[in-house]
């Protein structure tokens, strides 16, 4: 049986905007196991961040609300937690980095005192020992010279290394979850190959589960154990990497993986892009979101929501295709592992 580590269920959030309400997570399920790195994918603007945010208590207080969901970690519900006791777990047990390594870091501070101050809160060390885990710290994430470099400032850092000691600061405390937004976006193709080992070793040493928020498919298949792919604020397709990515059900999933190159794969071999938009959260309808996009909507898509099935152990799916009612002749081709 698999070990779970945290539980997200039915998550609802919605951002009270000047365009009305935008529902911008709309009943997420999923759970993170202990050790796994679970992926979550999809476009811009489908919910990725906010089901991030919403997990750690960081969504804005003006205009965002959680509607309803738990999300269970350790027994706890961190939903209704008092708001003093998920900024001690936050850090210490779960650990966020962001996909712009400045908004964890003070420019104003030497990156030695920011880590050594850190350790000093959440794990109670003294100075001389916090300096001590700091430099190993910085050692362990490659970071030459570790011991002259705590008194360097963010600015005198390069990019990837300023990542380097976030993804150092968000580790410093042996978290038992990692969530990385974007971790690599702004990153140039060696300093990402790289961050991602870096990553990969450290979990390998330390055992903690990740979430890890892209929209590359090559981070995915080069760090995920599993996958959630998302689409206008739902999990539409979920499972093992190698399902996602051999066997996708979802044509969102399908569209995904054809329009963006693959490793190992032809490079002449023409990328699909997905026609059209992802669907304005502040007015959507009553079936299927991806319908307007689908090449193969049939008349109730538009008007009812699919109901999400598990068609193999671990593998589930949202949509109509998948209905015992659907001709398997509407079947696209592509979908049941023949792209
Ligand atoms: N503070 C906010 N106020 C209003 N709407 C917001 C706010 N933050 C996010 N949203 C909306 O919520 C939806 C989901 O955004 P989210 O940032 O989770 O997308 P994402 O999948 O992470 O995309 P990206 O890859 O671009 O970060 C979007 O429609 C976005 O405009």
């Amino acid at each position: 049986m698999n070990d779970e580590i945290l539980e997200v269920k039915n998550l609802h959030v919605n951002f009270h905007t000047q365009n009305g309400v935008v529902k911008a997570v709309r009943g997420v399920d999923f759970t993170l196991n202990k050790g796994e790195t679970l992926a979550i994918v999809g476009e811009s603007g489908s919910g990725k961040s906010v089901t991030a945010k919403a997990i750690m208590r960081l969504l804005p207080k003006q205009n965002a609300r959680i509607t309803s969901g738990k999300v269970n970690y350790e027994k706890n519900d961190l939903l209704e937690m008092p708001l003093k006791k998920i900024q001690q777990i936050r850090g210490s047990q779960i650990s966020m980095v962001f996909q712009d390594p400045m908004t964890a870091l003070n420019p104003t501070m030497k990156i030695g005192r920011q880590i050594i101050e850190g350790l000093k809160k959440h794990q109670n060390l003294s100075s001389k020992e916090a300096k001590i885990k700091a430099i190993n710290m910085l050692k362990l994430v490659g970071i030459p010279n570790a011991e002259d470099r705590l008194d360097s400032y963010p600015h005198q850092y390069s990019g990837g290394m300023r990542q380097r000691v976030v993804i150092a600061m968000a580790l410093a405390c042996n978290p038992k979850i990692l969530i990385a937004d974007e971790p690599t976006t702004a990153l140039d193709v060696t300093i990402q190959a790289q961050i991602l080992e870096l990553m990969k070793d450290l979990q390998a040493k330390t055992g903690t589960s990740i979430i890890i928020i892209t929209h590359d498919l090559g981070v995915v298949a080069n760090m995920a154990d599993r996958v959630a792919v998302m689409y206008a604020g739902e999990i539409v397709e979920m499972g093992s990497v190698d399902e996602i990515f051999y066997n996708p059900q979802h044509p969102y999933t399908l569209g995904l993986l054809q329009s963006m190159p693959k490793l190992h794969e032809n490079r002449n071999k023409p990328l699909i892009p997905i026609p059209g938009s992802p669907p304005d959260l502040a007015s959507i309808g009553t079936g299927c979101p991806f319908a307007p996009r689908c090449p193969y909507t049939m008349k109730v898509c538009h008007y009812f929501p699919p109901v999400k099935k598990e068609i193999l152990d671990g593998h589930s799916v949202s949509c109509w295709l998948q209905d015992n009612r659907t001709p398997k002749e509407l079947q696209p081709i592509g979908i049941g592992g023949t792209i």
